[in-house]
């Protein structure tokens, strides 16, 4: 693979930016990669790990004659990363994020992008429940979707400069508009993480069940709640403060799909649960059926049943 960009510079060193190290220089997309994290920790693992070509002791130094950024720190400290860097910022090169909110970041971080630098939003929708330097890995975005989310039109020699590296880590690559992206993404991530928040924090809650049954009996729906429940707090904090009225709308909904159930649970209606169980399924197996399961080992092609 060609390199995309001479100089990336990745600020804040966690889960996606040392994946989107190590997936760079696995496909020589970068010349150099440069990066930033706030912490001396941080820093000093990353150097110990080999993580970066080059890690500074200031964002401003890592941006330093960069062609592409990447934001790569929680939603709520966008804002004040992107004050720091804009006054080093190379004209003609580009600013991208991963932030799991759009709209949010679009607000925080364009005011300070100067004339003459591309500001392109992104997300890739690939993760886990780990943070940090070390968690990174090469194939995290590999078969997974990669949405630039531009406001407005963006410079298209530029987004097509954007794609050509995500498509190089193995994504496939959407555009969306902003506004929409943050509903999708409540119906599709968000929510369900409080869910899955809120049930674990139910079992806990239940003093009867001691700690090593909650472990011991954990079943299989119990156990996918509790690894997504392990997901970093401030990036969670976050998405929910940055995303409020698109989840608080989902959330409306979900409660009263919720009591409909909860009723026909007290009321023993059974019709009501198996025709809403029987709709359910279809939807996940028309998923399946139209290829879009980017965990099906075969992207695009997944079979029912499979
Ligand atoms: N984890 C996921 O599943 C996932 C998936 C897609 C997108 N995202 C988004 O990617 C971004 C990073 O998430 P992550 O999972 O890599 O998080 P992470 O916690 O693994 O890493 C975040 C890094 O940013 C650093 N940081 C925090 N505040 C900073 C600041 N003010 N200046 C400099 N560095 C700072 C932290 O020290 C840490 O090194 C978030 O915006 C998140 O919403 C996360
Ligand atoms: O797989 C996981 O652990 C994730 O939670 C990843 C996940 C998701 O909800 O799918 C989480 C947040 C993102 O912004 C994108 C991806």
């Amino acid at each position: 693979m060609s390199v995309v960009y001479d100089r990336v510079a990745l600020i804040g060193l966690g889960l996606i930016a040392s994946s989107m190290f190590w997936a760079i220089r696995k496909a020589g997309l970068a010349g150099e990669v440069t990066g930033y994290a706030r912490s001396e920790q941080t820093r000093e693992t990353a150097r110990r790990i080999g993580l970066c070509d080059r890690v500074c002791d200031s964002a401003a130094e890592a941006v330093d004659g960069a062609d592409l950024v990447v934001l790569c720190v929680p939603v709520g400290a966008m804002d004040s990363v992107a004050r720091e860097i804009a006054p080093v910022l190379k004209p003609g090169s580009t600013v991208s994020d991963v932030g799991s909110v759009k709209r949010a970041v679009i607000e925080a971080v364009g005011p300070h992008i100067p004339e003459g630098v591309h500001f392109i939003p992104a997300h890739p929708l690939a993760g886990t429940e780990h943070s940090g330097p070390e968690s990174g890995f090469a194939e995290l975005f590999r078969n997974r979707w990669l949405l630039i989310v531009p406001e407005g039109g963006a410079d298209e020699a530029a987004l097509a400069r954007l794609r050509a590296l995500w498509e190089g880590m193995g994504s496939h690559v959407d555009v969306m508009e902003p506004d929409h992206h943050d509903l999708v993404l409540a119906v599709t991530s968000h929510t369900p993480h409080l869910i899955a928040y809120t049930m674990v924090g139910v079992a806990d809650d239940l003093r009867r069940v001691t700690d090593s049954e909650v472990i011991k009996y954990s079943a299989a729906g119990f156990r996918d709640f509790t690894r997504i429940a392990a997901s970093d707090p401030t990036m969670w904090r976050d998405v929910f403060l940055t995303n409020k009225d698109a989840t608080l709308e989902i959330l409306g909904r979900f409660t009263e799909e919720l009591f409909a159930l909860q009723r026909a649970i007290r009321t023993g209606d059974g019709d009501l649960l198996h025709d809403y169980f029987t709709r359910t399924r279809g939807i996940r197996r028309g998923i399946i059926e139209a290829g879009q399961d980017t965990d099906a080992p075969d992207f695009g092609r997944a079979k029912v049943g499979e």
